[in-house]
Formats: structure tokens, sequence, C-alpha cells
């Protein structure tokens, strides 16, 4: 059993319409360190989220009628309970997702600082007012919300995936129906217990668990009462959403794959991009979409770099997430660490070199040894598919136009990362890099004041900043004539 401040906040039920359900049927949640199943959850069909959808749709008009600020002060106080719970709410996220206590931490704050933001923010979705075209003519701009908003999230940030969302929707006056992943629930309905205190109205903000998640994600694209689709996984789920929402026009925000570059030129501070390099690869034990999947080194640094991140790498330490100390814990489940273990082998058997690492780890299970791999070319598998595991594949290149090649050279858009001091070059290769986001000089750029979100597949829409509210926001254009 957890050890909770507050056992109210294992919650197993659904939420719905301001009421905690059950349906008779059930799903277990494990722990992916131990194995050891933590809660039977309750488990939505198709008929339970319709009418979930249907709530959503009826608490629209008074929840869009409330003014930015009421909105606003919900969400503050909503912000304000996530904070209070921050440790049982960490403790519930690496129970069931398997990161390290401190960046279940870490990531609880990072999801609570978007709640502020948008909490901020829900006072300044302002309109326009345009000059007429004619003499008789005024014109106004309204931005309305586009109504009720299906979500879909990921097992890999349980919490922060959801509060990306629903705080930027709630701020404006949409209504939320959210399929947390069923790996990890758990953090989401918590975070229902915690909108209910704060005085979330009945309808506003739904949970609804389940296990089929392509009948639920049918439900959500196909019925009419959605407005919009906000999904955060894979591109190939993201296509599938697409597909789906077409035959009602649903408007769709899409954070998918990634197949980030991180490069390290010989201009660059080498120890700093050994430190950038272990956060964007071996954070959430590379399970996150923004990682540095590969590692361009210029020739003049590479022998330097690999051997001072190797041996940094040998020494982080791998275990269970509420262990003191551990840097990596498990990997979500078999298949994640099967997809680890294809790609190292097809590096290997292409000429690459194991620097660190390479073996599933003593502890069995699903953790895997944190890797350096070196003597890597884009004939591998690393190059073109994200690895979503704790590996570093380390290329060499000669000259800057050869490492932008190689690192655009992917259907995928989200982060790129690189080390440099010349100021012209970090202009130039900046520009020139096919993505949505690029850290220089860090490894680490997620936050909640900047606009979140990739290129090419991986996806369209942002999330946070002032741009955020945007994705949730329809324009009216409005044109008074007669005005004499
Ligand atoms: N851009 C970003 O911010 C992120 C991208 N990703 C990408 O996702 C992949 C790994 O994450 P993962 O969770 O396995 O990704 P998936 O795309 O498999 O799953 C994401 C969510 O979609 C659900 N889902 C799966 N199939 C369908 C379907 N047919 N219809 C509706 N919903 C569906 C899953 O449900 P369930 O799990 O219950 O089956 C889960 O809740 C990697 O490629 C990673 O890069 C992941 C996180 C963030
Ligand atoms: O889903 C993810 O991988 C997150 O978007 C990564 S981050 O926002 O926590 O960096």
């Amino acid at each position: 059993m957890l050890k909770l401040n507050d056992p109210a906040l294992l919650e197993t039920r659904a939420y719905v319409n301001g009421e905690w359900i059950e349906t008779g049927r059930t799903f277990a949640v494990f722990n992916p360190a131990t194995g050891d199943k933590i809660a039977d959850v309750t488990d939505l069909g198709v008929d339970d989220v319709s009418r979930a959808i249907d709530k959503a749709y009826d608490a629209r008009a008074s929840w869009a009628a409330k003014t930015g600020k009421e909105r606003g002060a919900v969400l503050r106080k909503w912000f304000d309970l996530i904070l209070e719970n921050a440790d049982d709410l960490a403790t519930i996220l690496t129970a069931e997702m398997g990161k390290p206590l401190a960046e279940a931490k870490g990531e609880i704050l990072y999801g609570a600082s978007y709640v502020e933001w948008f909490a901020e923010e829900a006072k300044r979705i302002y309109g326009d007012v345009i000059p007429g075209h004619q003499p008789d003519k005024r014109i106004v701009v309204l931005k309305q919300p586009v109504g009720v908003v299906g979500s879909i999230t990921p097992w890999n940030f349980p919490n922060a995936m959801i509060a990306r969302k629903v705080a930027p929707a709630l701020a404006v006056g949409c209504t939320f129906v959210a399929r947390p992943a069923e790996l990890t629930p758990l953090s989401a309905l918590a975070m229902a217990v915690l909108g209910e205190r704060a005085g979330l109205p009945q309808g506003v903000f739904n949970v609804i668990p389940s296990i089929d998640a392509s009948a639920i994600g049918k439900e959500l694209c196909a019925n009419p009462k959605v407005a919009k689709i906000t999904f955060t996984g894979s591109t190939r789920v993201g296509k599938i959403l697409m597909e789906q929402g077409a035959a009602t026009i649903k408007k769709v925000s899409m954070e998918l794959g990634g197949n980030a570059p991180f490069i390290v030129f010989d201009d660059a501070d080498v120890d700093a991009a050994v430190e950038g390099a272990l956060i964007a690869k071996y954070r959430n034990a590379g399970q996150t979409c923004v990682c540095a999947n590969r590692i361009y080194v210029q020739s003049g640094v590479y022998k330097e770099f690999s051997e001072k991140l190797s041996k940094r790498v040998a020494a982080l330490s791998v275990g269970d997430g509420f262990q003191d100390g551990v840097a990596i814990g498990p990997l979500i489940n078999e298949a994640a660490l099967s997809k680890v273990e294809a790609h190292l082998s097809d590096a290997i058997a292409k000429g690459a070199r194991i620097a660190t690492g390479g073996q599933r780890h003593a502890l069995g299970g699903t953790f895997f040894q944190p890797t350096v791999v070196t003597d890597v070319n884009r004939s591998m598998i690393v190059q073109h598919e994200e690895t979503f595991g704790p590996i570093a594949p380390l290329f060499e290149f000669e000259t800057e136009d050869e490492a932008v090649e190689l690192a655009n050279d992917t259907e995928f858009g989200l982060a790129g990362y690189f080390y440099s001091k010349d100021i012209s070059r970090v202009w130039r290769v900046a520009e020139r890099l096919e993505t949505g986001m690029v850290g220089i000089n860090t490894g680490l750029i997620s936050t909640e004041v900047a606009p979140f979100g990739g290129v090419k597949q991986s996806g369209q829409g942002r999330e946070g900043s002032k741009y955020g509210a945007d994705d949730y926001l329809e324009l009216k254009y409005m044109c008074f004539g007669e005005i004499h």
C-alpha cells in the first residue's frame, strides 16, 4: 500500500459530471519497478464515455459564461492544492510510472506551473477591434472557447501531459474529457480529486480511465459534441486520431514522437555539453519525446566528449524510483525494453561499439544499464527511429553542413540541441534545424512560459506560453453596419 499523507488521493473510480463512478469492471495498475499491483481502477466503456461527453457538453455554457477571473480563481485554487499535495502526487506517479521520486516531484511542479500560468492567462483572452473597411462599418473579433475537448495522454508524464492541456482549455471556458494511459491512470484521478476540492463545477473536468484505448479514441473522435482532440503520444497514434477526427472536422493539437539531434561542435564547452547530454538523454530513463535520440560530435572533440560522457553515465545509479539517489528507474514495460535492445543490437551489428552499459541490468525486470554507443552511423535504426530508452548513440562528423544535414534527416521535428560558443554559428544552426524547439547550450528546455510543440511529423499546435490558449479558442469576426 502506498504511504500517503492523504490516502483519498489514491482514487480508483472514474470521475464524470462531478461524481465518482464504478462500472463493476476494473483493470489493474502495476508498479513497473516491482511488478506489484498498486490498485484496480474502474474501466469505462464507450457508453460511459458518451455520457461523460454529454455532461461536458451540458456544462459548457455555464462554465464559459463565468468571467476569466472566476475561472482563473478556481484554477489558482487547483494549483495551490496541487502544490500542497505534491509529495503524495509524486509518490503516486513514481509508483505507477517508475521514474525516480525527485523527477516525479519535478513533474508535479512542472504540471502545476501550467495550471498557475493559465490561471493568470484566463483574464487576458483578448479579442481585436479592427478599423472598418467602409465608413459605416465597425469590426470586432471575439475569441471564444471551442467547447468540449477530448484528451488522450501517454504514460511517461501522467500528470504534466494532462495539466498542459486541461489548464488552457478550462482557462478559456472549454470543458474537458481526459482519457489517461491504461498504465498510469492514478495520477490523472488524483488531479480530479484536487480539481473537485478546488471547486471545478460538475462536468467541467472528467477523467475516463479505460483499457480499450482504440474504442474510446474512436468515440472521442466521432462524437459530434466533441469539438477538439488534444493528444500527446506517438506519431502512429496521432495519425489514427487525425484520420478518425476528419469525419467531423475535429480540431486537433498533436504532440507526437521525436527524434532529437544533439550536436556538439568543436568550439563547444565540452564539460557543459556532457552535462546537457546527461539530462537531455537520460531524464525519465530516456522516455521523453524531447530526449536526445542522436548525438553528433565534431571530430575535434569526439574523443574527449565520448570519454567524459561515458564516465558520467557509468556512474548513474539504476533502481527503484523510491530509493534515494537513483537516477535511472525501470522502463515502462517489456515492449519498451525490447525496442531498446533491438536498436542496440542493430547498431552493434552495423559496427557500433559499446562504451558503457549495453545490457539488461542485474536487477532484472525492465531495468536497463544506461548506455553509450560509439562509432554510430546513419545506416543504423537509431538515426531514423525514436529509441525511447537510456541509449546515447554517438555519431562523429566533420563539418557544420554535415551536422545540420544529419540532424534534419528525419520525418520528426520536435526538439533539437547543440553546443557552440560561436554566435554566428548559433544563429546559422538554430535557423536551419527543422524542429519546433531548439536548446542552445542547454539540454533542458521544457517550461510553461515557452511554446512547446513540433513540426513535420512531430505534430501541430503549441502548449504553454502566451500562444498556448490559442489551440482552445475560435475567432469570431463581427461586422457592424449602418453606423452613422
Ligand atoms: N510529443 C510528445 O510530447 C510525446 C510523444 N510521445 C511518443 O509516444 C511514444 C511512446 O509513448 P506511448 O504512450 O507508447 O505512445 P502511444 O501513442 O502508444 O500512446 C499514447 C496514448 O494513446 C493511447 N492510444 C494508443 N492507441 C490508441 C488508439 N488507437 N486510439 C486512441 N488512443 C490510443 C494510449 O493508450 P494506452 O497506453 O492505454 O494503450 C496512450 O494513452 C513515443 O513515440 C514517444 O515519442 C510520448 C510522450 C510525449
Ligand atoms: O511527453 C513528454 O515527453 C514531455 O513533453 C517531455 S517534457 O515536456 O517533460 O520535457
